[in-house]
């Protein structure tokens, strides 16, 4: 894809770096989660959003009601086909949040060495003296001595948004604090983080419940994203509710690690998600600072190894109010891409920020810088032997398909798929050239009715490095001879032609079965 290719572990003449890079149809590998809100809900900042590389649109259940959501959710669907980008729908739940309520939105001041009252009492008025939170058992669960932590929902931890009390005393259900940093809250909503402790609230809430019944259901959501997991039960649970609700039975469940609880069973937890969500803005403020990127690193490492996409979040918080991000966090985005991640998720940039889509198309940028210095020879040999010997037959054929792309430098792999497996593990291997998945569709019946298959398949490889869906004909159904495969082979061709990725005698790696056989096949374009 790009003449000269640079690697970190080589030296790299200073010159070079500043060469611009060449233009490609897609603006990055890596994917782009954008929250919607206030900012980013009309039909022009969402189009905009899509064209600047959003695939993933989020909806986040701790802000505003499923109306509000639907209104957005419309106006996302007119978008997507008015500038014909797929994008997947992420549904994020509120979990086991702690929250102050604000309702009438006052200003509040908070004093350095003055004392602030949290209650469970939700009937009374936030103040500089009170704080209702939505939770009764904060009494139970805090000690004297312990912190806590109150913010804007994707507050920076900047001393003047955000508060740290220490408690100081316990009074029946309310919590005495001191307060250790001047600080002034304003907003409806703030976020409340008790360092360490252990909150007797289930992961998925009544509240949650409903949603996902109803505004899930209505809009048959691809990715549920699971806030707060802590357990590997947690995401059975969740997976058990999903496949009592139709067509939910396909989406596929992102574990939200947030917590310290969650980092500990990160292991089991992998093993039940379909993917990971590195919530680095609550766990950023559960961990000590000087180990949040260990666990970044560890946790990508592990999420790549098993196939599973990961998703990290909080990069530009910056870019809320500013059009250019801070040096360490254009860093941080790159770093974020070189370890591993599939997906960024952006949550108050295109939420509520001045600059949704210039902040989607800056992250893109930079993703797609890294992208070409990462080391996938060293990649590829590291997940060959991580996976070991004997590989099922699949693994064996994506990992040689993309050796064999990456050999005769062909512009793109394309996968033929229909659960979406296959484009899964050949993604695994990190490709350097898109993968062009082309989902066939597969009929299917409930007994009540024949349906095809193939959309949510088509749709949730929009949030995993290097997928690119295409979502072929019902026509072309899955079980079909070797003559219509030929037939989606061509449109795939011409696809891949018109949206300017393959060129004339360009080398094309095409995996695909042939009979009962899985394949690689290598063909060169003519004219
Ligand atoms: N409809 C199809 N036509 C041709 N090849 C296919 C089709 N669906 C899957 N394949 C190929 O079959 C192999 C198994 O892929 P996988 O994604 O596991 O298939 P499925 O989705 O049918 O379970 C891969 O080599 C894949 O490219
Ligand atoms: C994205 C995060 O969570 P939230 O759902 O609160 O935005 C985070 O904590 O990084
Ligand atoms: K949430
Ligand atoms: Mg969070």
């Amino acid at each position: 894809m790009q003449s000269s290719h640079l690697l970190l572990e080589e030296p790299i003449r200073m010159v070079s770096i500043l060469e611009p890079s060449k233009a490609s149809f897609f603006p990055a590998m890596t994917k782009i989660v954008g929250t919607l809100g206030p900012r980013s809900r009309s039909v022009d900042v969402i189009s905009a959003c899509l064209k600047a590389g959003m695939s993933v649109a989020r909806f986040d259940f701790s802000w505003h009601d499923p109306e509000y959501h639907q209104e957005t959710l419309e106006n996302l669907k007119a978008a997507v086909k008015l500038t014909k980008k797929l994008c997947a729908v992420m549904l994020d739940t509120v979990g086991p949040e702690l929250q102050v309520v604000n309702k009438n939105e006052k200003v509040i001041s908070l004093e350095a060495d003055a004392t602030v009252i949290l209650t469970p009492d939700e009937g009374q008025e936030a103040s500089s003296n009170i704080l209702p939170i939505n939770f009764d058992g904060l009494s139970k669960a805090v000690k004297k001595g312990d912190t806590i932590f109150i913010g804007q929902y994707l507050f920076t931890g900047s001393e003047t948004t955000s508060v740290w009390l220490e408690v100081s005393e316990v009074q029946g259900n309310d919590v005495v604090c001191v307060i250790k940093n001047t600080a002034t809250l304003t907003g409806a909503l703030f976020t409340l983080h008790a360092s360490q402790i252990r909150i007797v609230l289930p992961t998925l809430s009544d509240k949650d419940k409903e949603v996902i019944s109803s505004w899930g259901v209505q809009n048959k959501i691809d990715f549920l994203s699971l806030s707060y997991t802590r357990h590997a039960e947690d995401v059975r649970h969740a997976r058990e509710f999903l496949s009592k609700l139709g067509d939910l039975s396909q989406t596929q469940i992102f574990a939200k690690i947030e917590n310290i609880e969650g980092l500990n069973h990160f292991d089991e937890i992998l093993q039940e998600a379909d993917g990971i969500i590195l919530s680095r803005g609550n766990l950023g403020i559960d961990l000590p600072p000087e180990k949040v990127f260990l666990f970044q690193k560890a946790a990508l490492y592990k999420c790549n190894m098993a196939g599973k996409p990961a998703v990290v979040t909080r990069v530009v918080d910056s870019m809320t109010d500013n059009l250019r991000p801070t040096r360490a966090e254009a860093t941080d985005v790159a770093n974020a891409v070189l370890d591993g991640s599939d997906a960024i998720l952006l949550g108050a940039e295109t939420l509520r920020g001045l600059y949704p889509v210039e902040t989607i198309s800056t992250v893109g940028r930079i993703c797609a810088e890294a992208e070409k210095v990462f080391n996938q020879d060293l990649y590829f040999k590291k997940t060959v032997k991580y996976v070991g010997e004997p590989m099922t037959h699949l693994e064996s054929i994506a990992s040689s398909a993309v050796r064999a792309a990456i050999k005769v430098k062909a512009s793109v792999i394309i996968c033929f798929t229909s659960s979406g497996r296959a484009a899964r593990l050949i993604a695994k291997y990190r490709p350097i050239m898109p993968v062009l998945s082309v989902v066939i569709p597969r009929l299917k019946t409930n007994q009540l009715k024949w349906t095809f298959t193939g959309a949510f398949e088509a749709r949730q490889s929009l949030i995993v490095r290097g997928l690119f869906p295409m979502l072929a004909d019902p026509r072309h159904a899955a079980e079909s001879t070797s003559a219509t495969n030929e037939s989606v082979l061509k449109v795939a061709l011409d696809y891949g032609k018109a949206s300017g990725i393959i060129k004339s005698h360009d080398r094309v790696v095409v995996c695909q079965k042939v009979g009962d056989a899985s394949v690689v096949k290598i063909i060169e374009l003519g004219d």
